[in-house]
This record gives C-alpha cells, sequence and structure tokens, in this order.
C-alpha cells in the first residue's frame, strides 16, 4: 500500500487541478497570515468548491483562535483541521470537540523526545504529523527543513501518522523506505519559489511516492 500524500500550501487553482490529477489523497490550505502560502476566505471557499468530490481538503492552523478556525470553516469545505503551533494536547481535544471534524496535530521534532510527545495526543488528535523543528522566529512549517528520519525507524505510535519536513520528489523514496510513513506532506517541496507551486514538481512527488 503507497503513502498517502498531501500536497500543502495550495492558493491557486492550477496547484489544486495538478494535486488532483496526480491523485494526491489530500491538498492543504495554509490559514496563517505569516505564510507565504496564506489564503484568504474567498480563495479558499472557491478552492474547496473546485476540489469538491475529488480531493480531501486539510485547512492548516497556527495558535488560531475558534473564530478564525469558525470563520474558515463558514467559508472552506475544509474535511479536516492540521494545527501547527504548540497547542496543547486539551486545547485540540476541545477544537475536535467543537468544530467536529478529524484533527491532525504537527508535532515539531529534534531529538527522540519530540517523537515521544505524541503519546499525550493519543486520544485527542485524529493523526500525528512529525515535522522539523524550525529556527526560532521562522515559520513553524513550509521551510523545506528534514529532520533525521532515523529518530522514526520502526515508530509505532497509538495514533495514525505522517511524515513532513523538506520532502521532495527526489528525496521521499528515501524518506519512506526509511520511516515506513503512512502518509508523506510537503509544501515547499513542489515548489519553484516560496508559495509558488510547480505542476510538474507536484507530478514527481506522486510519482515517486508510489515507486516507493
Ligand atoms: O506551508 C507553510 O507556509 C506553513 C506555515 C506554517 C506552518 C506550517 C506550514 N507548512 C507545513 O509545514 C510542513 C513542512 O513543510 P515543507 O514541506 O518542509 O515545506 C508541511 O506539513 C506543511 O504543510
Amino acid at each position: 500500500m503507497p503513502a498517502k500524500i498531501k500536497i500543502c500550501g495550495i492558493s491557486t487553482p492550477e496547484a489544486l487541478d495538478a494535486t488532483i490529477a496526480a491523485r494526491a489523497d489530500y491538498a492543504g490550505l495554509v490559514f496563517y497570515p505569516a505564510s507565504p502560502r496564506a489564503v484568504t476566505s474567498n480563495v479558499a471557499g472557491a478552492l474547496t468548491s473546485r476540489a469538491a468530490g475529488q480531493i480531501a481538503m486539510v485547512g492548516l492552523f497556527v495558535d488560531a483562535d475558534d473564530a478564525v478556525i469558525a470563520d474558515a470553516l463558514v467559508a472552506a469545505k475544509l474535511n479536516a483541521l492540521q494545527l501547527h503551533g504548540s497547542e496543547s494536547p486539551e486545547r485540540v481535544a476541545q477544537l475536535r470537540a467543537r468544530f467536529g471534524k478529524p484533527v491532525w496535530k504537527a508535532l515539531p521534532v529534534a531529538s527522540a523526545s519530540d517523537v515521544a510527545r505524541a503519546a499525550a495526543y493519543a486520544g485527542a488528535a485524529d493523526l500525528i504529523l512529525f515535522d522539523a523543528k524550525t529556527p526560532k522566529g521562522a515559520l513553524p512549517g513550509g521551510m523545506g527543513l528534514a529532520f533525521d528520519w532515523s529518530l522514526l525507524a520502526g515508530y509505532r505510535g497509538a495514533l495514525p501518522w505522517g511524515l513532513a519536513g523538506g520532502l521532495n520528489p527526489t528525496n521521499v523514496a528515501e524518506a519512506i523506505a526509511r520511516t515506513g510513513a503512512p502518509l508523506v506532506d510537503t509544501s515547499s517541496g513542489v515548489e519553484s519559489a516560496p508559495g509558488v507551486k510547480d505542476t510538474d514538481k507536484i507530478t514527481n512527488f506522486a510519482f515517486a511516492v508510489r515507486l516507493a
């Protein structure tokens, strides 16, 4: 069974269409104003309408207030929420109960103890996404940074999980081989510049995952 694929940071119809054509499983929309991939409510609504019935849409939030998530859910048809900030297990459980959507919790990883933090989210999150820790003051994701994949070798957790951080068409097969990741997520690895998706790279990423 090939790893599931999420292409994050979609902000144009062309990138969405390429993601659907590549048979990715999820497309991500970034609701974080500091990101070069941030979408407005109008754009998010148009993209989720275009995607309807073809791919699951994941909304990405960073330490967002309830009102920000509520507004996004009114504007756009989101199938899941990805929380990419420092949300606690209690906050994740609260948002999951309030909005009734599956919640993916991203955890920044630089050491084995970071991986072990996933256990605290059992019963709160639906999926754990391991991503690289980014430098202080930088975006908490979308930086093209990978972490030491050997930290996930043989990983077995209570929750479904995925791998993110610096994945691109040339390294994703090795990442899957070394970690056994059942889901892979990429953003900057399929771009020609920050926030500019490259349709060939999206196609090649999906191809590499299926070959892995
Ligand atoms: O993509 C962003 O701009 C972003 C902003 C804030 C938090 C997370 C963000 N992206 C997510 O980060 C990981 C890794 O991205 P990359 O492949 O290394 O560029 C991925 O889950 C993105 O969805």
